[in-house]
C-alpha cells in the first residue's frame, strides 16, 4: 500500500509505502506505485501515528453491559487510537494467571492492537502474573476506585519489588484516602434530582490527597530503584513533583531519569468544577475534576513539555448507573474516542504544537512502555497510522461515538476526527468526509507483548 502527498506532523510532504508485514517500508518523497499496488491519495491532510492509550478499562470480563472488547476497541479506531492498555479491576480482578488468560481470550476481539495490565490486591499471585506476557503491573490503587482495590503502603512496597525483580514498570493511581475530606459528603447526596454534583466530589477527593500521595509513590520507587509511571496526575503540584524526582534521578548531566513518568488524561485538561456542576454526577471519576485555575495550570503543563504521556482512563459506566445520585453512581468517564480529537482541536486553535501533540499520545508512551515498533511514522515501524481534515473539527455528540456507553463528557465541545485508521496496515476504520457514515475493519489486534 502507498500512501501519497500526506503531511506529517512536523509539515514535512512526504509518501509512506507499507510492506506486507504491516511494517513501514519507506517514508520518502516521490514514490511511484507498483503495478497493482493500493493508492491512497492524502494531499491535504495529516498522517499522524496511532495513538497509544495507556489506561483504557474495557470492561472484560464482568461488566460487559457497560463495555466490551468489541465496542471499546472500535471506539478506539474510530478515535485514531491504534494501541489501548486494559486495566486490571474487571472481575475477576486481573491479579493472577488465570484471570489474564480470561482476559486474554477476550482480547481477541479488539480492532486495535492491545496490552494487558496485571493488578494487585491481597490475594494476587505474583508467580503465575509474571509468568504472563503483562504490559504492566498497575494500575496499582493506592486508594479504592471502580473495583474496591485499594491496596496499604506495605503491600504497595512487595509490588514494586516483585516489578522491578523482573523488569516490569509499575503503574500507580495515587490517591490518599487518609486526606479525602468527608465533612463534602454531608448532607443529602443520594438521591436522583437532589442538588448534589460532581462538584461535591472534587471538594471530598481533594488535590492534597493526590499530592501526598503522589509523593510517597515516587520516595517508595526511588529507595528501589523502580520503573513508576503515575496514572492520571490531575494536579500540577503533581506533575511538578514528578518532573522534579525525573530531574533529582539524572546523571547530574541534565539527562532526565527515564523511570519516572506521568499522564495527564482529557477530563483534567479540558473539564473543571465549574463544568462538574453541569454534568451532575456524570462529572465524578477518580481523582475528580479541579479547579478551573489547576485545570489551566495542568494545560501549560502540557503544553511546556513537563506532561509525558496524555492517556484517557477511558473508564465507560452505563448511564442508569452514573444517575444512581453523587454517592451511589460509580467513578470514571469514557474518553477513548475523543482523545485525539480534542488535542487535535487545541492543535488548530494555536494552544498545542502538533508535534506536541503526536508526542504525548504516540512517541513518548511508546518509548515509555517499551515498544520499540510503535509511535511514530518512521521507517521499520508498524504501520498504525490515522489520516485527519486538521483543518475540519466537528460538535462532540455522544450519538456519533461508539462506546457501548452511549454518553461523553464532553458533548458540545469540539473535535478533529480522523478519516481513516490502519493498524499494521490493515484498515480497521474508514469515514467518509462528505457523509459521515462510518465502516470498521475486522478485529486484527493482538498483543503488543507477544509480538
Ligand atoms: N477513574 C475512575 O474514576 N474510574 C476507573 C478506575 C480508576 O482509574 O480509578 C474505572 O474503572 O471506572
Ligand atoms: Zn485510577
Ligand atoms: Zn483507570
Amino acid at each position: 500500500m502507498l500512501i501519497t502527498g500526506a503531511t506529517l506532523a512536523d509539515g514535512r510532504g512526504r509518501d509512506v509505502r507499507i510492506g506486507d508485514d504491516g511494517r513501514i517500508d519507506a517514508v520518502a518523497e516521490g514514490l511511484d506505485a507498483d503495478a497493482g499496488e493500493q493508492v491512497i491519495e492524502a494531499r491535504g491532510r495529516h498522517l499522524l501515528p496511532g495513538a497509544v492509550d495507556v489506561h483504557v478499562h474495557f470492561r472484560e470480563p464482568g461488566g460487559s453491559h457497560k463495555e466490551t472488547w468489541a465496542s471499546g476497541s472500535r471506539s478506539a479506531a474510530a478515535g485514531g487510537v491504534t494501541t489501548v492498555v486494559d486495566q486490571p479491576n474487571t472481575s475477576p480482578p486481573t491479579v493472577d494467571g488465570d484471570a489474564f488468560d480470561e482476559k486474554a481470550a477476550l482480547a481477541a476481539e479488539s480492532l486495535v492492537d492491545y496490552g494487558i495490565n496485571g493488578g494487585v490486591t491481597a490475594d494476587w499471585d505474583p508467580e503465575s502474573l509474571f509468568d504472563r506476557p503483562l504490559f504492566a503491573l498497575g494500575e496499582v490503587f493506592l486508594a479504592d476506585s471502580t473495583g474496591d482495590m485499594g491496596i496499604d503502603a506495605d503491600l504497595f512496597a512487595d509490588a514494586l519489588d516483585e516489578a522491578t525483580a523482573r523488569g516490569v514498570p509499575v503503574t500507580v493511581h495515587a490517591e490518599d484516602a487518609t486526606l479525602f475530606d468527608e465533612r463534602a459528603l454531608d448532607g443529602d447526596l443520594g438521591g436522583i434530582g437532589t442538588a448534589a454534583t460532581a462538584d461535591a466530589w472534587s471538594a471530598y477527593r481533594t488535590a492534597d490527597a493526590e499530592v501526598a500521595a503522589v509523593e510517597r509513590a515516587l520516595a517508595a520507587a526511588a529507595e528501589r530503584d523502580a520503573r513508576v509511571h503515575i496514572t492520571h496526575t490531575s494536579t500540577p503540584e503533581a506533575v511538578d513533583a514528578v518532573v522534579e524526582a525525573r530531574e533529582e534521578g539524572a546523571d547530574g548531566e541534565g539527562t532526565d531519569d527515564p523511570r519516572v513518568t506521568c499522564e495527564v488524561t482529557p477530563h483534567h485538561l479540558y473539564l473543571s468544577r465549574e463544568r462538574a456542576r453541569s454534568l451532575g454526577t456524570f462529572g465524578r471519576m477518580n481523582p475528580p475534576l479541579r479547579s478551573e485555575e489547576r485545570r489551566e495550570a495542568l494545560f501549560a503543563r502540557l503544553a511546556a513539555g513537563d506532561v509525558d504521556v496524555v492517556a484517557t482512563d477511558h473508564a465507560p459506566h452505563a448511564v442508569d448507573e452514573k444517575r444512581r445520585g453523587l454517592v451511589d453512581a460509580p467513578s470514571g468517564v469514557p474518553g477513548v474516542e475523543t482523545l485525539y480529537p480534542l488535542l487535535l482541536e487545541s492543535v488548530r486553535t494555536g494552544e498545542l504544537s502538533l508535534e506536541r501533540v503526536r508526542d504525548v499520545v504516540a512517541a513518548n508512551p511508546a518509548a515509555a512502555f517499551g515498544l520499540d515498533r510503535k509511535g511514530r511514522v518512521a521507517e521499520g515501524y508498524d504501520a498504525d497510522l490515522v489520516l485527519v481534515d486538521t483543518t475540519d473539527p466537528r460538535e462532540i455528540e455522544a450519538a456519533a461515538l461508539h462506546s457501548a456507553c452511549a454518553w461523553t463528557p464532553f458533548e458540545g465541545l469540539r473535535g478533529v476526527f480522523p478519516e481513516l485508521t490502519l493498524v499494521r496496515g490493515e484498515v480497521v476504520y474508514e469515514r467518509d468526509p462528505a457523509t459521515g457514515a462510518a465502516s470498521f475493519g475486522e478485529p486484527v489486534g493482538r498483543n503488543v507483548r507477544d509480538a
